[in-house]
């Protein structure tokens, strides 16, 4: 099978885009593994694949898969990518798309500068959502916030749709993303695994984030993980409303005002190439 794509990245975390508004989507898991292959295949933390609405109100949907062929609810870079392909492509002239994902709608605002802003809905911080099992754990309050103990550290649970376990480091260059990452992403207490991130706080509006991946290890920046992280932040009084994201790919900016207002990404997007590759 002749499968058309468009490699793109956001901050780093890089995506094979399928465009099936005018085909049906028909990849196996297997078919997708070997795509998001760094030598076999393509290569990419995930696949985008972009379908026609189906929902009243909606302009597309949009569905994400691990580079091991599970489907996700969610992926903040990807949603930024994913407005740049639809409006690049010709597949819309609006500069304000409206989107569905597995269990979220989402606004996306192309800005003049190319960057994209996405309003990405309330965080939410129910264990049922994420889902989060605490049955065995005591948690540590801090400013009417909770932060829990796994695998010897503290992690604050937040869900943007998908599951994050945060936790402050002192210094991210030298945290044990690597070996620690994989603990948590499959630690008892989340029956659907977590992504892990590592948040070392600079000043009250700039931290430095590292994320180990679920499914996907560590990548060069998580826009949901970013989320995740700065709504946990200011939960525990560490950070303000408007905080600049230093990722290993590029900077975001995340703006939350609390409660259920929704928290805002903003950051590039970029084609990469447009390919061709038989499955
Ligand atoms: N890179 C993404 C998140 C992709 C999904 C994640 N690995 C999961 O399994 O939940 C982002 O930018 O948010």
């Amino acid at each position: 099978m002749r499968v058309p794509f468009t490699k793109m990245q956001g901050a780093g975390n890089d995506f094979v885009v399928i465009d099936a508004t005018r085909q049906p989507f028909s990849l196996t898991a297997e078919q997708m593994r070997l795509l998001g292959d760094r030598r076999f295949g393509v290569g990419c933390d995930q696949i985008l694949v972009i379908e026609p609405a189906t929902q009243a109100g909606a302009d597309f949907r949009y569905r994400i898969f691990n580079n091991t062929g599970d489907e996700v609810e969610h992926c903040g870079n990807g949603a930024r990518c994913f407005v740049r392909y639809v409006v690049d492509a010709g597949l819309t002239d609006k500069r304000q798309v409206r989107v569905d994902t597995m269990n979220r709608r989402l606004l996306l605002t192309l800005q003049d500068d190319g960057r994209v802003t996405v309003d990405m809905g309330p965080p939410v911080f129910d264990h049922a959502a994420l889902p989060f099992d605490a049955k065995g754990l005591t948690p540590r309050g801090v400013n009417g916030f909770e932060l829990w103990p796994v695998e010897g550290v503290e992690v604050a649970v937040v869900s943007m749709g998908n599951p994050h376990a945060v936790q402050r480091v002192d210094d991210v260059q030298t945290a044990p993303v690597l070996t620690l990452g994989p603990r948590i992403e499959h630690h008892v207490s989340f029956p659907r695994r977590v992504n892990a991130g590592f948040m070392q706080v600079l000043a009250r509006d700039r931290i430095v984030l590292r994320v180990f991946e679920r499914d996907a290890g560590e990548t060069l920046a998580c826009g949901t993980g970013a989320c995740a992280a700065v709504v946990a932040g200011i939960r525990l009084g560490w950070l303000d409303a408007a905080v600049e994201v230093q990722t290993l790919g590029g900077q975001l900016r995340i703006e939350w005002a609390g409660g259920q207002s929704p928290v805002l990404m903003t950051g590039p997007a970029m084609k990469v190439f447009d390919g061709e590759i038989t499955l």
